[in-house]
């Protein structure tokens, strides 16, 4: 079957350091999108992004998607959309994945410079976004190259929709994609997105579930300029002691969270679904390879995977305002923002949760019985879904994995949130596969960011395998 992929995995075999290059290229550019002072950064990500598909002979269009809404003087970072074939004899893939990164700076720890792609001996890539989400972006574009350099006919129209904001809340994408499903992804018979991981470093997955987020602010504030606390210690009401009460009342020590009638809206636990998670190549060990300590919530597996993939949980990021330098600095922040988010999962709809966190906070300030003003806000929120993986899209993803890796993979869901995952599923009515690259020691989103060299070139074989196997496949 797919007779021509040894040719193709000969080529990007012998293309390995061009493609390290160009992944090379794309992590140095910082495309951070939460940081407004980066947008120039995303913009010029995406430019690097249709010049190289340009160059490859796709049909590419920089779509603009207006004003980041709250933001009015800052414009979006464009949607980069791309065609590559037009054979109406072929099936028609659309891929989607973000060309925008977390932030990062040395100085948050990490060992190298975070937007230059340093190789170890080990053969790790370290930089932001190699994993999440430039390696594979770029694999896509190395699995057209390959097949041209190769002289192989490539087996499907490929659709390419690559975005700046995922990072950021994804704002404007739902719209787009809506307002695109008849006309630039007409023709689309599945999706394919790769943009998640493996659960540990050995074991290739094909996920097909993501939890949701609902990502909150609580805005306290009192005095009319940061206070010295010499001066004023003791006589003004502190913001900060008001935030990190509230922020402290969200969730427990064992990850319970602390708002009433958030339990009610998750769905309960079947007999069949309990056995599905014995079943997974995923041990403790793992856990604690990814997490770089043993400080887990859980002692076993199952309950660890369905806190990561069936349960809700509740993480707090940051306090905007507050004196965070080294050293002793006898301040009173005037007002401090803290944000925290929710991973949702089925059932729960980002409405009640909201109601719910918003009743809870409220609540919670009001016993404080501050003087100091509090607002609590929803940043941003994307909703959780699960698919079927009974589906010509996920068997060809599997073929293509045994053929590459030499093992069947695990069928597993994901921590994490695609939002735009739910909304390309319901506007062009087609299965949706996420088929990841990288591994769960590669640290998206922390310092430290990695792709295993062997990950990234395995990972365009495997990629260019699934379009093979995807255009072998009957219909169902
Ligand atoms: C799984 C994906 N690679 C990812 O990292 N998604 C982000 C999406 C997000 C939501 N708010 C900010 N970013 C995530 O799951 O955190
Ligand atoms: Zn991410
Ligand atoms: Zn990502």
């Amino acid at each position: 079957m797919a007779p021509q992929l040894d040719g193709y995995f000969k080529q990007v075999d012998s293309m390995s350091g061009h493609f390290i290059e160009r992944l090379r290229k794309a992590v140095a550019i910082p495309s951070v999108s939460a940081d407004e002072a980066r947008r120039p950064d995303v913009v010029r990500m995406g430019e690097f992004l249709a010049q190289e598909l340009k160059a490859l002979g796709a049909h590419v269009e920089a779509r603009l998607l207006g004003k980041q809404p709250g933001l009015e003087h800052l414009e979006l970072p464009p949607v980069i959309v791309a065609r590559y074939g037009n054979d109406k004899n072929k099936r028609t893939i659309l891929v989607y994945g973000h060309y925008d990164v977390q932030p990062a700076g040395k100085e948050d720890g990490w060992a190298t410079e975070p937007f230059e792609l340093t190789i170890d001996d080990k053969g790790r890539m370290f930089g932001r976004g190699s994993t999440d989400d430039k390696g594979p972006v770029l694999g896509w574009l190395n699995a057209i190259e390959a097949h041209q350099k190769a002289g192989i006919d490539f087996p499907v129209n490929l659709l390419m929709c690559f975005e700046g904001m995922e990072e950021n809340g994804s704002e404007g994408l739902d719209d787009f994609i809506n307002a695109e499903a008849k006309k630039f992804f007409a023709d689309t018979d599945a999706v394919c997105i790769s943009d998640n991981y493996w659960l540990g470093t050995e074991k290739p997955c094909l996920t097909y579930g993501l939890r949701g987020v609902s990502y909150y602010s609580v805005e306290v504030s009192g005095p009319g300029a940061d206070l010295h606390s010499g001066v004023f210690g003791g006589t003004a009401q502190e913001p900060m002691t008001d935030l990190v009460r509230i922020l402290g009342g969200l969730v427990d020590t064992h990850g319970k969270i602390q708002i009433a009638g958030l339990d009610a809206l998750v769905a309960p636990l079947t007999a069949d679904e309990k056995d599905l998670y014995t079943n997974i190549a995923f041990t403790m060990d793992n856990l604690h390879e990814s997490l770089g300590s043993q400080t887990t919530i859980f002692p076993d597996k199952e309950r660890t995977l369905m806190a990561r993939w069936r349960y809700p949980s509740l993480s707090v990021h940051g306090i905007e305002g507050a004196f965070s330098q080294p050293g002793a600095k006898t301040v009173i922040p005037a007002k401090v923002i803290g944000k925290f988010s929710i991973r949702t999962v089925p059932d729960m709809q980002p409405e009640d949760v909201d109601r719910l966190v918003f009743k809870h906070v409220n609540d919670h300030f009001k016993t404080l019985g501050s003087k100091n003003t509090m607002k609590v806000s929803l940043l941003h929120a994307g909703k959780w879904w699960v698919a079927s993986p009974n589906h010509w899209n996920f068997s060809a993803a599997s073929k293509a994995t045994e053929r590459v890796w030499g093992v069947k993979p695990d069928l597993t869901r994901e921590g994490g949130s695609i939002p735009v995952t739910l909304t390309f599923e319901q506007a062009t009515g087609k299965n949706v596969l996420l088929l990841p690259m990288g591994s769960s020691t590669d640290g998206a989103h922390s310092i430290n960011e990695k792709l295993d060299k062997k990950n990234y070139i395995e990972g365009i074989k495997l990629l260019g395998a699934y379009l093979h196997y995807v255009a072998e496949e009957p219909l169902n």
